[in-house]
Order: structure tokens, then sequence, then C-alpha cells
């Protein structure tokens, strides 16, 4: 049996850390590292289990360029939604691997976090349970797993509670305390819930670690990416000047262009993420977080 990590960015380094507490684990990035076990993308292809990590946006080219399926099981660590066709990551992935050989991981889940051996609990989403408790078990005790059949469910949630962190993050740049905070946090988990609705996706999932837990995590810490891009928003700076602050992927921001436009087009009523829209793309945050938490 062997296991491999596609992308050693912040959450892939931290799954390769904790899957390698208990098994001989591989990784493969982009950009070459001198790390341990670090080995070639050919080299990767070939494990029976494969951890992709590679940012929502790049997805589909990435697979395109470099993917070939020999029958691995693949675990997708990834969170978003495509903007530029606003496909959801298990579609893009249905094009390279069957339903029978792919999982999603979703649940709160700071990469800091893991990578200290702290207590965290994941879910793992696939149509194929056999998949998911084999993905289950590969991870350490202080990482307690739990599956769930509801792939798109976990997939809207992980992608949505991004959009709802930028909006908190404005919310706490802006000082508009913590009632505003609670209201914009909770109406979010409303407005991420019937948006999966929409798609079949679980009341449940909305309601437990995918959801809630994941969204009250990155809506109320500056530890989380997203939060810090809508810090950056209510200062005023330019999403360019914060993409480069951070350093890192903020998924929340592709996501919120990917929802926009799938309201658009199907009429679907999501003013929490068109309102991130419509900030990311120049309306002021005062406005914007007027408009939402004001009659
Ligand atoms: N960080 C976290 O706490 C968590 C993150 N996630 C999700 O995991 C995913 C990855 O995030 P994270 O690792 O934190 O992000 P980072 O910004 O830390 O790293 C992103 C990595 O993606 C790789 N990458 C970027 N562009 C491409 C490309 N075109 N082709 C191939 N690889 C590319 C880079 O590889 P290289 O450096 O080799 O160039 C980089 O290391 C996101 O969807 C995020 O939402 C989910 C849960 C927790
Ligand atoms: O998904 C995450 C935690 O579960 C990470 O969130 P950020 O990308 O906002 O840091």
């Amino acid at each position: 049996m062997s296991i491999g990590v596609i992308g050693a960015g912040k959450w892939g380094s931290a799954l390769h850390f904790a899957l390698s507490e208990n098994h001989d684990v591989l990784i493969t990035s982009r950009t070459p590292r001198a790390i341990k076990n670090f080995v070639t993308l050919e080299e990767i292809l070939a494990c029976e289990y494969l951890v992709i990590s590679v940012p929502a946006q790049q997805v589909a080219r990435w697979l395109q360029e470099n993917f070939v399926f020999r029958g691995q099981k693949v675990l997708v660590a990834s969170k978003g939604i495509e903007a530029s066709s606003g496909r959801f990551l298990n579609e893009i992935y249905s094009e390279y691997i069957p339903d029978e050989n792919i999982a999603f991981l979703s649940g709160p889940s700071f990469a800091v976090e893991v990578i200290q051996s702290l207590p965290t609990a994941l879910v793992i989403n696939a149509k194929n349970e056999t998949i998911a408790k084999e993905f289950a078990a590969f991870f350490p005790s202080f990482i307690k797993t739990y599956i769930s059949e509801d792939v798109v469910g976990a997939e809207i949630a992980g992608a949505y509670k991004n959009v709802i962190a930028i909006a908190a993050g404005i919310c706490s740049g802006l000082e508009l305390g913590n009632n505003a905070a609670a209201a914009l946090i909770s109406r979010g988990l409303v407005e991420m819930e019937r948006f999966g609705s929409v798609y079949g996706a679980q009341k449940d999932t909305f309601l437990g670690l995918s959801g809630a837990g994941d969204l009250f995590l990155t809506a109320s810490s500056t530890m989380s990416r997203n939060f810090r891009v809508g810090l950056g928003l209510a200062k005023g700076l330019t999403q360019e000047e914060i993409l480069e602050d951070l350093g890192e992927v903020a998924e929340g921001i592709g996501t919120a262009y990917a929802l926009r436009d799938i309201a658009q087009k199907n009429e679907l009523y999501l003013p929490i993420a068109t309102e991130v829209y419509a900030m990311l793309e120049g309306k002021s945050p005062q406005e914007s977080l007027r408009d939402l938490l004001t009659n």
C-alpha cells in the first residue's frame, strides 16, 4: 500500500505530516522542495492512494496537464468552486476519476494546528463507503475522522464558508461588533444550506463539521486567510494588494466570483456572496455591510 500527497502548500504539507505518523508517505509539488520523501510527480502517480491539495482555481488545468488515471484512489483536499466555469471540484475530477475511486475532505482544520498535532476532526466524503473508510484509517489518532456520502454538500459547505469568512473579516475590520458578526455568520450558514439544497445537499452536512464547524472556525479567526482578505478589504486595500500581502491561497475570492455567476444564471438569492463579490469588485465595504445588516 502506498500513499502520495500532491501539493506541498500549507495544507498538503500538514496532511503529509499527519499521514506520515503511521505510514511512509511520499509528497510532490509544482516547486521542488528539500524535504523528506519529496519525489517526482511520476513517482507519486504510481501510488495506490493520492491526496491532492492543488488550489481549486488551478485544478482543471493541473489535471489536464499532469494527471494520468491508473486506478488510484484519490482524496481531494481543496475547497473551492472554479470561477471561470462555476464547476464544483467533483464535476472537474469526474472527467478523470470514476466516482467509486474518489473522496473529498472537509471539516474545520487549520493546517498550522494540524502540523502541531492538535486535536482535529475531519470528514471523508465519498459515494463509495469503502474508500472513505480506507482513507479515514490512514489518519493518526489526534485526527478524529468521520465518513459521509454527501459529497456535494461537503464540497459546497467547504467552498461557501470561505466566502462568508471574507464577509466576517470585513465586519470585524469595520468594528461593527459581535452582534453583527453573529448575524452575518448565522445568516451565512442559512445561505450556504439554501444554496446546497438546490444541488441535493443534505441539511445535516451544513449543521455539522463540514458546514457550521468549518464556518465558525474560519469566520471568527485571523488564522483564516479568507478572514484576513476581509480585514484587508475593510482597510480599503485592493484585491491585488491583499493577495500580495497574503502570499497564500484564499479560495473565497474565486468562489465568490463563481457563486455570483451561478446566482445570476439560475436566479438564486445569495445576498452575502453577492455583496462579497461586489466588494471584491470595488464596492465600498461600509455600504455593502449596511445593505446586508440594516433595514
Ligand atoms: N491551509 C489550510 O489550513 C487549509 C487549506 N485547505 C485548502 O487546501 C487547498 C490548498 O491550500 P494551501 O495548501 O493552504 O495553499 P498554499 O497557498 O499554502 O499552497 C498552495 C499550493 O498550491 C500549489 N499550486 C499553486 N498553483 C499551482 C498550479 N498551477 N499547479 C500546481 N500546483 C499549484 C503551490 O505549489 P508550489 O508551492 O509547489 O508551487 C502551493 O504550494 C485550498 O483549496 C485550501 O482552501 C483546506 C483546509 C485547510
Ligand atoms: O479551510 C480552512 C480551515 O478549515 C482554512 O481556511 P483559510 O483558507 O481561510 O485559511
